[in-house]
């Protein structure tokens, strides 16, 4: 898909712009001549950081998602414009910490989705898609009781696609899962076109270190171990710069009304992510090596753990040609250099002790 084309002069307005996910979307927004305006926090300070070097080339607004009359004042400048574009990036994003804040996390994922969606309709908004980023956790585990419903692959995984039951485990999950058919309620009651991507795991320069690759790189470049939960866990890890095409894919090619679940591919286990970051630290002069310290104090509560998993991307592949284009490895290594150049932007936000 030429990205350039479609995007250049379209107003695009962005939720969570200065977070991991939505800075690196306003980089290429900005890179391919989009009309930017990105809605972050009243408060946010330190992660402006993350879209500091496009003050020149973005509107900003600030407020909060919780607050409908805030969000609706930033909204009204897409009036006019009939073929903009909405990405709603913006959530209380670490599943772990859901279950410290559970009423922050409702508040900002559901209400904060659902002003979204009603400013649109209340400012009577004539858009070309609204997506809402929803997640991989949503499937959680699976539940016998469903497994028969479940696709399943020649080797016994786990197929995860746009037809599989979902099973959310966290409240990070539930909440959005929740503004996942929100969304699908305002397409089907109000004809806003919006798509839905399930995403799964994201990872590359400027994740907060409290996921579990800034978890491993921060500890590995200060000190000789790295303290980490329970790595039986097996996700589905995909550089951040595909995660974001994907995004673009699905809003400028996707069907209103539909839902599209991508990631890398392949999965791996947390335990074998480690050790292929840590083993790619030590090639290129990083660390020496760093040993790995289990820690119980970091298993999470209903941590989800589909046992063998397989991201079914097909529907997005077929209908907009997206594929992933960075490798592990390669993913890794970038990440690593960002995190090794960048040490004051993480430092003081590390969940290690
Ligand atoms: C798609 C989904 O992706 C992310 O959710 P997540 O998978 O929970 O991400 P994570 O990096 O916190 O954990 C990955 C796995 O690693 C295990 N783990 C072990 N030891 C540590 C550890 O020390 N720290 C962390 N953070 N995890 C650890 C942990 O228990 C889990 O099994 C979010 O972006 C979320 O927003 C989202 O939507």
């Amino acid at each position: 898909m030429d990205l350039s084309s479609k995007l250049a002069e379209r107003t695009v307005f962005v939720t969570g712009a200065d977070g991991f996910v939505g800075s690196h979307l306003v980089d290429t927004l900005v890179e391919y001549d989009a009309n930017v305006h990105v809605f972050v926090r009243a408060t946010s300070s330190g992660e402006l950081n993350n879209i500091r070097h496009h003050s020149e080339n973005v509107t900003v607004h600030r407020g909060d998602l919780r607050d409908k009359h805030s969000v609706e004042r930033a909204l009204s400048a897409l009036e006019g414009h009939s073929d903009s574009l909405i990405f709603h990036l913006a959530a209380q994003a670490h599943v772990g910490e859901s279950w410290e804040r559970p009423y922050e996390t409702v508040d900002s994922n559901v209400v904060g989705t659902l002003n979204l969606l009603q400013s649109v309709v209340d400012l009577d908004l004539d858009i070309a898609k609204f997506d809402t980023a929803g997640t991989s956790e949503e499937y959680g585990n699976v539940r016998d009781e469903v497994r028969d419903h479940h696709d399943f692959v020649d080797d016994g995984r786990v197929l995860l696609s746009e037809r599989s039951p979902v099973n959310p485990t966290s409240i990070y999950a539930t909440s959005k899962l929740a503004a996942d058919f929100l969304t699908m309620n305002y397409y089907d009651a109000y004809d806003v076109p919006t798509v839905t991507t399930r995403m799964f795991n994201n990872y590359g320069p400027r994740q907060n270190p409290r996921y579990i690759t800034g978890t491993i790189i921060s500890q590995a470049l200060k000190r000789d171990h790295v303290e980490l939960g329970n790595l039986t866990p097996k996700r589905d890890m995909c550089y951040v710069e595909d995660g974001v095409r994907g995004h673009l894919h699905v809003a400028l090619g996707g069907n209103p009304g539909e839902q599209y679940v991508y990631g890398y591919g392949e999965n791996i286990s947390m335990q074998e992510w480690t050790d292929t970051i840590l083993r790619v630290g030590t090639e290129e002069g990083y660390w020496g090596d760093p040993e790995i310290v289990q820690d119980e104090d970091r298993y999470r509560p209903g941590d989800s753990d589909v046992e063998e998993l397989l991201v079914g991307h097909e529907k997005l592949t077929k209908e907009t040609g997206w594929e992933p284009e960075v490798g592990w490895e390669e993913g890794i290594r970038r990440t690593i250099e960002w995190y090794a150049e960048h040490e004051h932007r993480w430092i003081g936000r590390v969940d290690w002790r």
